[in-house]
């Protein structure tokens, strides 16, 4: 591979104020994209990917290259150097890569390789957390996981067109896809492309949705005709899901605590053609109270560490705290105790969350199990999924059946 200066720059700078500014990586990828109209789809995968990974990898890069925060852009630039070397690329001449100790920078790597906190760059905390959660063995391997670059899964809308008929239809513009083992709806990217440009995703023929996250709405068991209420819908990726599968009959209620979010649930809506979604925006509990014992199904997607999804959100290892996991815990145990009771006598309800975490999963089932409201529920199964083991982001999901 040739480095490219003007590629490097770019990514030089999107460092700069992802490190230094506390900007969102995805913005600011997004941004660097518009950068060069000139740039392929290889000079924009690179850009995207050379960014993706020297966040992904800060720790390890900034102490192989001992450098500290904040970097000044010089520091950037020996990290660069570093992801540079580590991946055999030969380095150009130019003046940011002068004296790069290519031998040290391999030393230093073995070295630091040695402690998995460096080697896999979490931070002290983060790293002590998820191993006295799930253990030595089990963490080791989906800390690696967890640092891969995710497939791209799309999952066909039913509403509006068949898994084959989308399959060949991306095949006739270079897009191959392939099926996914027990995922019904998923069709994975054999090779990365830019999917929102084309025609079938403008006319809502698929959303791009994670194989874990498709199996959430399944999950619930919902049928056509049925009174469903997503109590945690955000921008809509489950909400969607859930009426496709209902095929548009019955109702679904969307709710969230943040406006913006359902008003893109609702433009998303329109897009895939689903109509029976009503997005009511959580302004005050009588909104909450209105629905109680009214749904056959609730959908508590709930707001979580998404320690699970760091292979597509890696800027959240550097930007998170641990007092924000305690507090969302607390959030998640009221969320279950008061929308719980929106759920009718027989009907069900799914708890999930993206977060390998058993503390915001399986613990907090078994604490609401165990609570007053909980009482009136059973719980019928659940699901932890480990990227390790999927291939697919980490989720948790149970469905508990109110007696
Ligand atoms: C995991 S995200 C939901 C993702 C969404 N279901 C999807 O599939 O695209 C959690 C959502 O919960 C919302 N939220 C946070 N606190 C809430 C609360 N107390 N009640 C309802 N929603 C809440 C957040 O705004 C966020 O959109």
């Amino acid at each position: 591979m040739r480095l490219h200066k003007n590629l490097c720059f770019a990514t030089v700078d999107g460092l700069l104020l992802i490190f230094n500014e506390g900007h969102y990586a995805d913005k600011v990828v997004q941004q660097l994209l518009k950068r060069d109209k000139r740039w392929g789809s290889r000079d924009r995968g690179f850009v995207a990917e050379t960014t993706y990974d020297i966040v992904r990898w800060k720790r390890l890069y900034a102490e192989i290259a001992e450098v500290k925060e904040p970097f000044n852009r010089d520091e950037i630039w020996r990290m660069f150097a570093v992801w540079a070397t580590l991946k055999g690329i030969t380095l150009p001449d130019w003046k940011y890569f002068e004296n790069t100790p290519t031998r040290k920078i391999k030393g230093r790597f073995d070295e630091l390789s040695k402690t998995r906190k460096i080697k896999e760059s979490f931070p002290d905390w983060m790293d002590a957390l998820a191993e006295k959660e799930l253990g030595e063995k089990i963490w080791s391997k989906e800390a690696t996981a967890l640092n891969q670059q995710a497939d791209v899964v799309l999952r066909v809308n039913t509403l509006k067109t068949t898994k084959e008929k989308l399959k060949e239809e991306l095949f006739d513009l270079d897009i191959e896809t392939e099926e996914v083992p027990k995922h019904v709806n998923a069709l994975k990217l054999v090779e990365r492309a830019n999917v929102f440009t084309t025609d079938m995703f403008q006319k809502g023929h698929f959303e791009v949705q994670d194989g874990s996250s498709q199996l959430v709405a399944e999950y619930l068991e919902v049928e056509p005709g049925m009174r469903v209420v997503d109590t945690c819908a955000g921008a809509g990726g489950k909400t969607l899901h859930l009426a496709s599968i209902m095929e548009n009959k019955g109702q679904i209620i969307a709710l969230d605590i943040y406006a913006n979010k359902l008003k893109e649930l609702k433009r998303r809506a329109k897009r895939a053609g689903a109509h029976n979604i009503e997005p009511r925006h959580i302004d005050s509990t009588k909104v909450i109270k209105k629905l109680y014992d009214q749904a056959d199904r609730v959908l508590i997607d709930a707001p979580c560490s998404g320690l699970g999804v760091l292979r597509r959100n890696p800027d959240a290892k550097w930007k998170m705290q641990p007092e924000f996991i305690e507090k969302i815990k607390e959030t998640q145990a009221e969320i279950l105790n008061s929308y719980s009771r929106m759920v009718k006598s027989g009907g069900k309800l799914v708890y999930a969350t993206c977060s390998i975490l058993p503390s915001e999963n399986q613990e907090q089932v078994a604490k609401f199990l165990a609570s007053d409201n909980g009482k009136e529920f059973s719980l019928v199964k659940d699901k932890k999924i480990l990227s390790h083991q999927s291939g697919f982001d980490g989720f948790y999901m149970a469905l508990l059946e109110r007696k």
